[in-house]
């Protein structure tokens, strides 16, 4: 069935039921080494994976690697552009949970993103990146313990759908043609606007049940944390990008209240709800007032609309929401994406869930890491209903490929993730609390060793991933 790859021959496949994992206990998991780095990180995570689950099940539950390939590997072992071979594709189809180091994808031409391909080809359409302060991390941030988000990134369409034309072109050429002569002049609320001949074109695709299925899981997630963490912010730039990031809100927001109503209050309805616990009397037009800033210079007909809502939420969830209830509910707020990114920063204990469209997460995703330690601290997953591929939130770094010196963390930590999907909740948890260790003994990488104060003598990854291990035993 494979070209030139072969199964372990012990172990089973995980399965799926209803969108959840069911794992055997001794999987059999697909894992891509990776490019650049890659060939530093992956023998140091197998190494901690290996250990915490021998350390956690004596030999009870195992895991049997199975080496796929994807990128250079690839190519030296299938031939010239077979960055990803078919076997990698059915392999990990087949064992429905694999694990992958990162892959280069040239800027500008050559291949398309092979990490994209990979999401795509699988469906694997929430990338869910924690970003969680250990303590003792050094960080650009004063208070990074406070950040504690998990980014739930839309993985299949937006932009990173690759639909774009190179400028010149003659598709390129024929589209600025139809749009410039009978879409934009013929549309009233673009006016006159007209594209230059000398653009590239790019599609932004954005679906309702892409954004709807990427915030249901949000909310999943949102119902599993504390009480306190219960949050979910959708994040967009819909101000100006009203159909694609307007939509991808307004999406949002209507799963929340219809699908998951018992369990969900919006920011706007908590306003709502709030002014009249405070005020029993307080009149629907000073209710209205009250949740809309700049009421009384909106047109009587705005004015009116926004009196409707007020009374539509009373109406409709006073019984079950009001008196206080709501503030049992997972609370649906929405941010302007720019205005995250310094939220964030200024606020980050206001924030738990971020459930954002693809290109918003990805800056976000580093942006957030940068603040709990760096790109060496920011794991991730992405997750589909019938396969999920674990996978840092960084890339090759090629500058630092081969020398043993970057920081495994993220890698490992996407492991715990992988091991927390998978159930395996104590080897997860010897990891973080080695990691932990290893980190407040001052025992890292480079990366975080050039940050602490007073600047320590860096490991190299390998060792880092053998301090991991000894400090299991803390
Ligand atoms: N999912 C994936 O596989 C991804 C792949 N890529 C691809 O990776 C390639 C390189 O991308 P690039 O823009 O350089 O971004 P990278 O994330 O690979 O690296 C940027 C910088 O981040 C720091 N960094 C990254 N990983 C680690 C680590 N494990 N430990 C410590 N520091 C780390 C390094 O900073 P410093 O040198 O300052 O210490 C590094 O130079 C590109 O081809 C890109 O497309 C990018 C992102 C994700
Ligand atoms: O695939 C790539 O090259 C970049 C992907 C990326 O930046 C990400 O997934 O965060
Ligand atoms: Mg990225």
């Amino acid at each position: 069935m494979y070209e030139k790859i072969t199964p372990p021959t012990t172990g089973e496949k995980v399965t799926f039921k209803n969108g959840e994992p069911i794992v055997p206990d001794n999987p059999i998991i697909p894992f891509i080494r990776g490019d650049g780095t890659g060939i530093d990180l992956w023998p140091a995570t197998e190494k901690v994976l290996n250990a915490a689950v021998a350390k956690a099940y004596g030999g009870k539950r195992q895991i049997s690697w199975f080496k796929v390939y994807a990128g250079d590997e690839a190519c030296e072992l299938y031939g010239t552009y077979q960055y990803l071979p078919e076997d990698t594709t059915t392999a990990i189809r087949e064992y429905g949970v694999a694990i992958k180091g990162p892959l280069t994808t040239p800027i500008g031409g050559g291949i398309r993103s092979l990490n994209v391909a990979l999401r795509q080809i699988h469906d694997l359409y929430a990338c869910v990146r924690p970003c969680k302060y250990y303590t003792g991390t050094p960080s650009p941030h004063k208070t990074p313990e406070k950040l504690d988000v998990i980014i739930y990134r839309e993985n299949t369409e937006d932009i990173y759908l690759g639909i774009e034309w190179r400028q010149g072109t003659e598709i390129a050429e024929k589209l600025i043609n139809i749009l410039n002569t009978e879409l934009i002049p013929a549309t009233p609320e673009h006016g006159k606007k007209q594209i230059r001949l000398d653009s590239g074109i790019g599609i932004k695709p954005i679906s309702k049940t892409g954004s709807q299925r990427l915030v249901r899981r949000a909310i999943y997630q949102a119902l599993r944390l504390p009480k306190n963490k219960q949050m979910v912010t959708l994040v967009h730039k819909g101000n100006i990008m009203k159909y694609t990031e307007g939509a991808f809100r307004d999406w949002g927001y209507e799963l929340a209240t219809t699908e998951f109503r018992n369990e969900c209050i919006t920011e706007r309805e908590s306003w709502i709800l709030g002014n009249k616990e405070k005020n029993p009397d307080l009149s629907l037009e000073n209710n209205a007032r009250q949740i809309e800033p700049g009421y009384d210079a909106l047109t009587p007909e705005k004015q009116a609309e926004i009196c409707k809502e007020v009374e539509g939420v009373l109406n409709a969830i006073w019984e079950t929401h009001g008196n206080g209830k709501w503030k049992e509910k997972i609370m649906v707020n929405d941010r302007i994406a720019d205005s995250i990114f310094q939220q964030i920063q200024t606020r980050p204990d206001e924030y738990s869930i971020l459930a954002t469209m693809n290109l918003n997460g990805d800056y976000l995703s580093d942006a957030a890491a940068a603040m709990v330690g760096g790109l060496g601290m920011g794991p991730g997953a992405n997750i589909g209903d019938e396969c999920a591929i674990f996978e840092a939130t960084h890339g090759t770094a090629p500058k630092h490929a081969g020398l043993d010196r970057v920081n495994p963390g993220s890698l490992i930590l996407s492991g715990v993730m992988m091991l927390e999907y998978m159930g395996w909740q104590e080897a997860a948890d010897l990891i973080k609390k080695g990691l932990s260790g290893a980190i407040a003994n001052q025992e890292v990488t480079y990366d975080l060793a050039r940050l602490m104060e007073p600047p320590v003598e860096p490991l190299k990854c390998s060792e880092f991933a053998d301090a991991i291990i000894k400090h299991f035993d803390d």
